[in-house]
This record gives C-alpha cells, sequence and structure tokens, in this order.
C-alpha cells in the first residue's frame, strides 16, 4: 500500500474506533470537528444512523462550513449551540496531540468554532493518524501555531507575537527554562490557494501561522498568544481532550488517555 493510502486508513480506523465507542444510543448532541479525520467520523455516523444504531434525537452541531456540509449530506440533524448549548461529547481532529493531549489544531483554520464547540462539550475526543502522536507539541507538526486575527489587528498582532520572547514574556516556570524552544517565534500570515492574498476563515478572520520550536509549556504559550489584544484565537487546546485515538500504518487503532 502507497503512504498516502496508509495515512488515509489510518485516518479512518481512528475515526471509526472513536466513534463506535462513544457515539452510542443515548448520546442526543453531538459536536462534529473538522477537516479530514473528520469525514471518516461521518461516513461511519451515517453507516449507524442507517442501521438505527443512533438515538432518533441525536442533533449534531457544526465546526465549520465543511462540517456543516458534511452533517447535511451524510443525512444526519443539524443543530446550533443557541438551541444545544450543552454538547455531550466531540469528536475532532487533531495536527498534533502531546502525552497529555494538549493538541495543535487549525491546520484548516477551523480552531475558534472548534475551541467553542469543545468548551461546551462535556468531552472532546480526538481523532488522527500516527503522523500526529506527539511527546512534545511542535516536535512534528512543524508548520506552527495556527492564529485567528481581526483583519484590523492583524499588523500590530504580528508586531506583538514576533517581539514576545520564550522567556521573558512568561512568568512561573516557563521564564526560567523557556515555554517554546525558539527565542523569537517566527509568525507568517496563511496565504490562501486559489486567490491572491491571505487565508479568510468562516468568521472573516486572517490566521497566522506561529513558528515556536517545541512548545514546553502549551498552557503558557495559549493564554500569553490569547491575551494579544486583535487575537480571535489560538491553536492551542491544553487540558481540554480526555481521550487520543490514532490510526496505525500496521491497520490497528490504539487510543490514548489521562
Ligand atoms: O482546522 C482544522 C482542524 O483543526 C482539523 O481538525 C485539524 O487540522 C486536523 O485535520 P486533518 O484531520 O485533516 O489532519
Amino acid at each position: 500500500m502507497s503512504s498516502k493510502n496508509l495515512v488515509e486508513t489510518a485516518k479512518e480506523l481512528a475515526a471509526f474506533s472513536a466513534v463506535e465507542k462513544h457515539v452510542t444510543k443515548d448520546i442526543r448532541v453531538l459536536g462534529v470537528g473538522s477537516g479530514s479525520t473528520v469525514v471518516y467520523a461521518i461516513n461511519k455516523l451515517k453507516e449507524l444512523l442507517e442501521k438505527g444504531q443512533l438515538s432518533p434525537d441525536l442533533v449534531c452541531i457544526p465546526t465549520s462550513f465543511q462540517s456543516r456540509g458534511l452533517i447535511v449530506d451524510a443525512g444526519l440533524r443539524l443543530g446550533d449551540l443557541d438551541e444545544n448549548p450543552d454538547i455531550d461529547i466531540t469528536i475532532d481532529g487533531a495536527d498534533e496531540v502531546d502525552s497529555k493531549l494538549n493538541a495543535i489544531k487549525g491546520g484548516g483554520a477551523a480552531h475558534l468554532r472548534e475551541k467553542v464547540v469543545a468548551s461546551a462539550s462535556k468531552r472532546l475526543i480526538l481523532i488522527a493518524d500516527y503522523r500526529k502522536d506527539s511527546a512534545v507539541l511542535g516536535e512534528q507538526w512543524t508548520k506552527g501555531v495556527p492564529v485567528e486575527v481581526t483583519p484590523f489587528a492583524y499588523k500590530a498582532v504580528e508586531r506583538k507575537i514576533t517581539e514576545l520572547h520564550h522567556k521573558n514574556s512568561f512568568q512561573g516556570a516557563s521564564a526560567s527554562s523557556a515555554a517554546f524552544e525558539f527565542t523569537n517565534p517566527v509568525v507568517i500570515l496563511r496565504p490562501a490557494v486559489n486567490k491572491a492574498g491571505p487565508v479568510v476563515t468562516d468568521n472573516g478572520n486572517f490566521v497566522f501561522d506561529v513558528k515556536l520550536g517545541k512548545i514546553h509549556d502549551p498552557a503558557s504559550v495559549e493564554t500569553v498568544l490569547k491575551m494579544i489584544p486583535g487575537v480571535v484565537e489560538v491553536g492551542i487546546f491544553s487540558n481540554m481532550a480526555e481521550e487520543a485515538w490514532f490510526g496505525k500504518e500496521d491497520g490497528t487503532a490504539y487510543c490514548r488517555s489521562l
């Protein structure tokens, strides 16, 4: 099998395993993440729906334009946070997951709505292939931490982020031991594909990819970035997930939980 197919099979396995374990008949409100791995989760949900193995009242809350379309196309019932503020469980992809289940998300620029939905959920379950399983964030995902920013502020935010220092900008343990590997972040405005200029998110904002090297203190980095005026959301999800499923190259899947 080609390495591409191995990756896709691994994504599918992780997604199927998580849906089979967690989306039981008593789940009424389900958060549906975004990205290519979530497509497989939706396929499994569609199969369970057709077999009558889902709650007849199941409502799915999307996290992006993409996930909304997937829900509708699968024949699942679409809902929103206004009517369903308490989500039983959310299943979502990840760009990288560390040993404590902190994650980087937003490779598809969906992290704002994903984080809102995850935060409204009793449980967040991540699904990914073997390339995303790391000891430390930034080890394998080297494209940087996605940071959504309001267009009005993007130059000012870029400057503030670039000026962050891996020790001086932090308090507590991180001030002596470095919150991230690089001395200062490298900030890249994410370019659009097939459009001149930057990516524009589902919320009308821009995205920076912030390269930090290895991230030793994800919670502090998340907080410091989030506190910069003009930053809308940061693609570090620290202390949110309770379980992550990874598909392996050998056709099996395993789960890590806290
Ligand atoms: O913005 C995108 C989301 O955070 C995705 O869940 C994440 O990028 C993983 O996507 P994929 O399953 O395509 O690797």
